[in-house]
Order: structure tokens, then sequence, then C-alpha cells
């Protein structure tokens, strides 16, 4: 395989992909220098028409990106670059993609698209579902049958712990709170937004090596700062977009978190009540709690 430097005066044009999410992060430039440095040290070398000079991404922020792949398209002018983004910022704004605007969409709306509406018995209840789509992942809109009638629904908006939801982990208080959040919505009525931005939006290989660091002494919050992230890497643009698709207007939210109630009062969605979110705590989520509680603001 070659490549075609000679046909855009010895410049290729490189997209950046995300591995695992598959999202497009940036396009640079790559010469045959900058190609070969990338080759060799697996991390992402481009030449910057901007500084006209090899520019390793990441040199001055950190956030570099480490190769897992290089693809040439058909006729050899393209490569795709797949990484695994440091600091999951490829954005010199502080955004995860470049691309985080909308041209046809509103400024800064992220596209997103959903399903039908499906029937879905459980355990709880007959709930009614809904899928959603962003850039980054795949959300699901858990609703009681009667929602729709409901003047002032009660919502819970519950982040993806697959350790937590799935496996029962006692780490974490998040299978309670999804459990106490489905009851309480099949008995009263109302709404459970699963975001699937799991781990505090660092996603799972990321969580699990915070949970090592957690196993050498560090606290929720210091292992995340340790990993290169902020303590809390969520945003709820996809929930506000979906909350507002299905209506809710105003609500009684289900949460401790302070953060998610300032960041939907500034949303246009009244908060009338919040209802705690309290679960048993045991001997491996003691920790864990406290520190939310006294470095992350929870009420609890
Ligand atoms: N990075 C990181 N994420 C964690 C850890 N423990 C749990 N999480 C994630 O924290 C998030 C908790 O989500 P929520 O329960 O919706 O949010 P919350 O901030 O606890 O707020 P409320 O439960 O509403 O009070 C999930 O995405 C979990 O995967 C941890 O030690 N490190
Ligand atoms: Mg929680
Ligand atoms: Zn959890």
């Amino acid at each position: 395989m070659n490549i075609d430097f000679k046909k855009s005066n010895g410049l290729v044009p490189v997209i950046a992909q995300e591995y695992g999410t598959n999202e497009i992060l940036m396009l640079g430039y790559m010469n045959k220098e900058s190609f070969d440095l990338t080759i060799k040290t697996k991390v992402v070398h481009y030449f910057s028409r901007t500084k006209n000079r090899i520019w390793k991404k990441g040199e001055s922020s950190g956030h570099i990106q480490k190769l897992i792949d290089l693809r040439v398209d058909c006729d050899e002018d393209t490569i795709l670059v797949i990484v695994e983004q440091v600091g999951n910022t490829a954005c010199h704004t502080g955004a995860k993609s470049c691309f985080f605007r909308s041209y046809l969409n509103k400024e800064n709306e992220k596209t997103i698209i959903s399903s039908e509406i499906a029937n879905l018995p459980s355990k709880y209840g007959n709930f009614l579902i809904k899928a959603y789509k962003d850039c980054c992942q795949e959300h699901l809109a858990i609703m009681s049958k009667d929602f729709k009638d409901i003047e002032v629904p009660l919502v819970r908006v519950h982040s993806e712990c697959l350790t937590g939801d799935a496996i029962g982990s006692l780490k974490c208080d998040c299978n309670n709170q999804l459990n106490l959040a489905l009851e309480l919505i099949s008995k009263e009525g109302g709404l459970v937004v699963y975001h699937r931005q799991e781990g505090r939006n660092i996603g799972l290989v990321n969580k699990v090596n915070a949970y090592n660091l957690q196993d050498q002494g560090y606290n929720t919050v210091e292992a995340n700062l340790k990993l290169g992230f902020k303590e809390d890497e969520r945003n709820y643009i996809a929930v506000e977009y979906i909350l507002k698709d299905l209506g809710v207007k105003k609500m009684k939210l289900i949460t401790n978190n302070p953060r998610k109630i300032n960041f939907f009062e500034n949303s246009g969605i009244e908060i009338v009540e919040r209802i705690p979110a309290i679960t048993k705590i045991n001997k491996f989520n003691k920790n864990y709690l406290q520190t939310k509680k006294e470095q992350m603001g929870h009420i609890l």
C-alpha cells in the first residue's frame, strides 16, 4: 500500500476516529515525515498547516492520540487513524470532537435521532420505551403507561453503571437507585431516562482503571483526576432533548446531585420538587458516598 503524498503538495488529509465509539474527532494533515513518526511511535503526529511544522497532537495539552489502527482509502490519498483519545478531548476548545456544532441544526445542538415507542413489560410493571441516539451513545426513555397524562411526572435521569446496574456491584449505589426509580415510576407514574454516559462519561475502560486506583487507596474523585479527567465529565444535552421530546415541562426530579439540578434549572424545564434517591449504605460503598457528599456536594 502506498500513500499518495504528491497529489496535494506533500500533504494527505487524516480523519481521526475514536476507537470503540467510532466518533469522528478531528481532521488533520500528514506529510511523509509525520506519517513515519506516527507509525514508529504509535502516537499520532500531524503536519500543522498553521504552525508549518510537525505537530504531535497533545504536545502541550497532554491530550495525545494513541494509534490503534491506520487505514488508507481506496485511491490512497486519505488516511483514517483510529485512536484512543487521551483526556477524552480532541478539540482545543475542550470539546471531545472538533465537530461539536451543527450547521443545519441550531448552533451547538447535537443531532439526535429516535425510535418509535414500544411496550416493555417488566418485573416492575408495564412500561413504554423509546430509544434515542446522539453522536456518541444510545439512550433509553422508560415511561409508565400513564406518563403522558401526568402534568408533573416523577423523573429519574440515571447514568449508566454497567458494573452496578447489570452485575450488582456493591461499590456504588447505582443499582439500588435504578430499582428505586423504576419502582417509583411504576407506582406513581413517570419517566426514567437511562443515560448511557458510563462512569460519569469516562467510559468503562477508564472507570475500571479508576477502580484499580481506588483499590490503591485513591477516592472516586482523586482517581478521575489522576487519569486526566474532571471529577464528572457528564453533560445532559441528550437528556434535555429527550425530556422536551416527551413533552416534559415540569418534573419532580429524583436525585441527590446538585449538578443535575443546576443543569435543568437552565434548560427551561421546571423542577417543582426534588425527590431524594437515598438507598442502603454498605461497607463497600460507604467511602464512595462519603466522598460524593464531601467533595461533589451530593445531598446525602
Ligand atoms: N468515574 C467513576 N464513575 C463512577 C464511579 N462509581 C460510579 N460511577 C458512575 O457514576 C454515575 C452515577 O450516575 P447517577 O447515579 O445517575 O448520578 P449521581 O451523580 O450519582 O447522582 P444521583 O444519583 O442522581 O444523586 C454512573 O455513570 C456510574 O457509572 C467511580 O468510582 N468512578
Ligand atoms: Mg447516583
Ligand atoms: Zn455505579
